[in-house]
Formats: C-alpha cells, structure tokens, sequence
C-alpha cells in the first residue's frame, strides 16, 4: 500500500506537560492528511519531532524505511522531507524567479560566490516550479510587490524544489482571505494528486479541512482521539465535544456553507 512514513508511539513533555503522547500514525504515497486540534493540542509539537526539531522522550518516525529519531534537520531535509512556514519567508527584495533558484542553489550545495551567475543558474527548473504554483507571471517581479496570497504559492514552490517525499505544511492558510484559503489548498491537493507527494497539514479553518483532506486525524491534549474522513470526524462525538463542546463551530460552518 506504498507506506511512506510510520509515526510511532511518539510521546514528549515539557516539564509537566504531556504535549504528545503515544502518538502513532501511517501515512501513504500521495496522501493528504489533516492533524487538528485546539490550542494545544500538540500539533505543532509532532510536527517538530518529525522534522528533527524536537526529539521524541519516547517513539520512532521512519520514512520509507529509515529512522528519523536522532537524525539532524538538515539531514532530514535532505532526506525528503520539506516544510512550509507560518511567516513566509523569501528575500523580498530579489524577483520571484530568483527567490526558487536560490532555494534550488541551496539543496544542490551550490556556493553563494556563483550568486552573479544565479541569473542563469537552475533558470529552467525554477520556471517549472511557478509554472506549476501557476506563478510564471510574476515571475521577474519582486517578492517585495507581491499579494499575501501569491508570496504563499511562491512558498510551496520554494518547499517543493529540493523534490521532497513529505512536505509538512504548518497552517499553511493563516492570514489569508476565506476564498484565497480555499483556492491555496486545491492548488496543493491538486500537485499532491500530480506529484504524489504526501502531505501532512495543520489548519484551524475547518472548511479548508473538510474541503481537502483525505484523512483526518484529531489530537486533545497530546492524544490522537479520532481518525477518519471528513463525514465520520463531523460526526464524531468526541471530536465534538472537544471543539468547544457539543459540536458549535461544525454547526456554525455547515449553515455558513449553505448559506
Ligand atoms: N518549548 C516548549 N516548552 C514548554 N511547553 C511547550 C513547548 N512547546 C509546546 N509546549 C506545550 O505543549 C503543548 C502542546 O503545544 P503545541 O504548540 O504542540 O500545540 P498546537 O496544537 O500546535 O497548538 P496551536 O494550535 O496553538 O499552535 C501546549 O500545552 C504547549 O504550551
């Protein structure tokens, strides 16, 4: 069934509180997977032990075979997996175009003395990255001049050109509009779909959620308390109960929706 990351028993405190714990979860080839959860819930958290940031007390995370735990990030950067970032990140003062074959000078280890000739450098690959963010417009533009919206697609195409396996996307929508959230992770879905990257995702608008995640997972307080598709974590009670009690923000967004 083409098993791309095993995630096991992970478990970690802070001082006294358990922000994860025996956390375990299968991801698959292509897959779009979903980790929510309130404040706290320990998402942030699990996302740093899978790439290296934090080391789990307990657990193991292997990707496509090999043990992460104990491994640098770089490493495992290196290794397949990306991320993307709440705070975009590019040098706003260079052109879109720039911005990716910088990304693509780094994963190739190539010296920053050739940066005059990064005009020319991984020119055609980084027009294949906007071409498929649907960015190839702005591309001699500078970062600086750009949309919220548009510095967000530029950022999944700086994340996917060291080609990773796994690309963690930690809220990848915050800040942006309701309709320019929707439209960002169709985008995704669709070059997970293309590209059959697999990807993990946390995000607070459920809308988004419920549009595009193959599979949900849910995590209270550090525990994993629900798994499914959009219709059984709906109607899960215990997912109910956790997001403020009886199921109000999935009411409110359903008669948003067919509104
Ligand atoms: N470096 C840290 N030191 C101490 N406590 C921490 C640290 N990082 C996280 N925590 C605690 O661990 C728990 C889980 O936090 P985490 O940030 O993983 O949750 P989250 O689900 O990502 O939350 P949010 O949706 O607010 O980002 C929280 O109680 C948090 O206060």
């Amino acid at each position: 069934m083409n098993t791309v990351l095993e995630a096991r028993n992970l478990s970690k405190a802070f001082g006294g509180i358990q922000a994860v714990d025996d956390f375990s979860f299968d991801l698959r080839r292509g897959e779009f997977l979903a980790l929510i959860g309130p404040n706290g819930a320990g998402k942030t958290t699990c996302f740093n032990m899978l790439n290296g940031y934090l080391k789990p007390d307990r657990g193991s995370v292997r990707l496509q075979g090999k043990e992460l735990v104990g491994i640098r990030p770089r490493k495992i950067w290196r290794m397949g997996v990306g991320r993307t970032f709440q705070i975009t990140e590019t040098f706003l003062s260079m052109t879109v175009l720039e911005n990716v074959q910088m990304a693509l000078i780094s994963y190739h280890r190539r010296c920053f003395d050739l940066f005059s000739r990064a005009t020319r450098l991984y020119r055609d690959r980084a027009e294949q990255l906007l071409e498929l963010v649907s960015m190839q417009e702005h591309a001699s533009r500078a970062c600086s001049e750009l949309a919220y919206g548009d510095l967000k697609r530029l950022e999944l195409a700086i994340a996917l050109a060291h080609d990773p396996v796994l690309l963690l996307m930690d809220e990848p929508t915050a800040g942006m509009a309701p309709s320019e959230r929707v439209a960002l992770m169709a985008l995704t879905a669709e070059i997970v779909a293309r590209q059959q990257v697999s990807v993990v995702f946390t995000e607070h608008d459920m809308d988004v959620v419920f549009a595009h995640a193959h599979r949900i997972l849910v995590l209270n307080r550090g525990e994993l308390i629900a798994e499914g598709t959009g219709s059984e974590i709906r109607e899960n009670p215990m997912v109910q109960e956790v997001y403020l009690g009886g199921g109000a923000v999935f009411e409110a967004e359903n008669e948003a929706a067919s509104a």
